[in-house]
């Protein structure tokens, strides 16, 4: 298998080189150069297979033969192994018809241990095999980092740094970042918003010169390792719940435009996915575009779901491509435009794929604690804000097909939110019950490229060992 850039010039790359490439060196992203398709017998033969050998079946595919298929095994296995539910990502229904997938049963809490926990395990492989080291360099609105530095603190051929809003996250979701007391990890508290530390992100890969010196290497989900992952719990929802003789929706809070694109990639694969439906909080940029198709940055509104306070959804640019029909010269156009004037209008054609596949809604803070509160003393389960905006957006679509909304977090992420909600605090579990009191380290720095391309500089070994 060999991975494509959007913009159509970069290298095509094997699964390895992809893995490490995090955004390729023309400023797109890497998508696989063709979609490995499932039949429905194929896709009816994973019926009871475990989560690790569903990852196995699904995602070998794209891993070829480049990690043996025993030890690619082995390492699923031991990256699933951290979570604390037998099923990995169990479904709940909570209506008749509508489900929850619980992604938050990782070390951190979030859907994004369910890819991170594996990508960290494969680039070690890769970068031991090779005998290298790189510098990891990651944006986070709040989950994305927490995920990151527990699966790669203490590993030997990385070092990371992560890049977070100050003030904006959440304070569970900051000491996740800040204590974890291994010397390979940094966390730095930018004076910005999300998307000025994404912008930093992607300005030291843009930056060639001080890419190819740190080995810089990425985890957010401009990482195709990253989305590949993902799919796998859209198919081991849809099979408990009738797939590949019954289509399944979804509809997925969103924000970076990972999760619900691993979605539509599930289904490019075979998997038979009725809607896509992206739920929005008040920073509703995918919403809008959806309506009018003008994709038009505004400023970043903090809301009560931190983790999606996000304008600029990275992955877009993935389904951009696909909707141009891979015209990588479409996208650039897109892309410069964004860049000129912060908003493009997309072309009819390609925005009516776009419609055919996905729907969106968007839920007000207001709208998303009325619904944590319902869904409380309906069901006496407690939401997350982010899964919350999930529920509340799929209470608006109508279809045949059954609803799975993924629950992305767990409520005691965002204590003060669920409790402001519903009145009740949600405890951390066991192993995370003296986060709070832990010692943080971190720095505080401006918004600069220049200083922070200087501080991870300084620190990484995979720039020292270049001197
Ligand atoms: C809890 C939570 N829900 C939803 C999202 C949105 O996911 P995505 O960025 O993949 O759209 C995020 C962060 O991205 C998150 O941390
Ligand atoms: N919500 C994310 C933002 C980064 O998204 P990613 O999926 O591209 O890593 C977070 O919690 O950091």
């Amino acid at each position: 298998m060999k991975f494509v850039s959007t913009r159509g010039e970069a290298p095509i790359l094997g699964f390895s080189d992809a893995l490490l490439a995090g955004l390729a060196r023309d400023g797109g992203l890497y998508l696989p150069q063709s979609w490995p398709t499932f039949s429905a017998a194929d896709i009816r033969a994973m019926r009871g297979l475990s989560y690790p050998d569903l990852a196995i079946r699904l995602l070998t595919p794209f891993v070829g033969d480049e990690i043996p298929q025993a030890t690619f095994a082995k390492i699923v296995r031991e990256a699933y192994a951290t979570f604390r539910h037998d099923a990995v990502c169990p479904i709940v229904q909570h209506g008749p018809d509508s489900y929850l997938l619980e992604l938050f049963h990782g070390p951190t809490l979030a859907f994004k241990d369910v890819a991170m926990q594996l990508l960290a395990r494969l680039m070690d492989h890769v970068l031991a095999e090779r005998g290298q080291r790189a510098t990891i360099v990651g944006a986070t609105s709040g989950d994305t980092g927490g995920a990151a530095i527990d699966a790669f603190a203490g590993r030997e051929r990385t070092d990371i740094f992560i890049l977070f809003p100050n003030g904006r996250v959440s304070p569970v979701q900051q000491r996740q970042m800040t204590t974890s007391g291994a010397s390979n990890v940094h966390a730095i508290a930018v004076e910005g918003n999300f998307d000025d530390c994404q912008a930093l992100v992607k300005g030291m890969f843009n930056d060639h010169a001080f890419r190819d010196r740190t080995m810089l290497s990425g985890v957010n989900s401009i990482n195709w390792g990253r989305i590949m992952a993902q799919i796998v719990y859209y198919f081991s929802s849809a099979l408990s719940l009738g797939a590949p003789d019954r289509s399944v929706s979804f509809t997925v809070p969103t924000g970076n435009f990972g999760d619900i694109f691993a979605g539509y990639a599930a289904k490019r694969m075979g998997l038979p996915v009725d809607r896509l439906v992206i739920a929005t909080n008040d920073n509703d940029i995918l919403a809008r575009t959806l309506a009018n198709g003008t994709y038009e940055t505004r400023g970043v509104v903090p809301t009560t779901s931190p983790s999606m306070d996000i304008q600029v959804s990275s992955n877009f640019e993935r389904l951009l491509f696909e909707a141009a029909g891979r015209d990588a010269a479409a996208v650039r156009g897109y892309m410069d435009r964004l860049k000129q004037s912060g908003a493009f209008t997309i072309a009819d054609d390609h925005l009516a794929r776009i419609r055919a596949e996905f729907d969106a809604g968007r839920s007000s803070m207001a709208e998303t604690a009325e619904t944590m509160k319902s869904v409380l003393s309906r069901n006496s389960y407690l939401l997350d804000p982010h899964s919350a905006i999930g529920v509340r957006v799929a209470q608006g679509q109508r279809g045949a097909s059954p609803m799975v909304v993924l629950a992305t977090a767990h409520p005691a992420k965002f204590p003060d939110a669920v409790k402001s909600a519903t009145g009740i605090a949600p405890a951390l579990p066991e192993w995370l019950s003296d986060l709070m009191t832990r010692p943080e380290n971190y720095k505080v720095l401006p918004s600069d490229p220049k200083m922070i391309e200087d501080y991870v500089s300084a620190r990484s070994r995979a720039a020292a060992e270049r001197v």
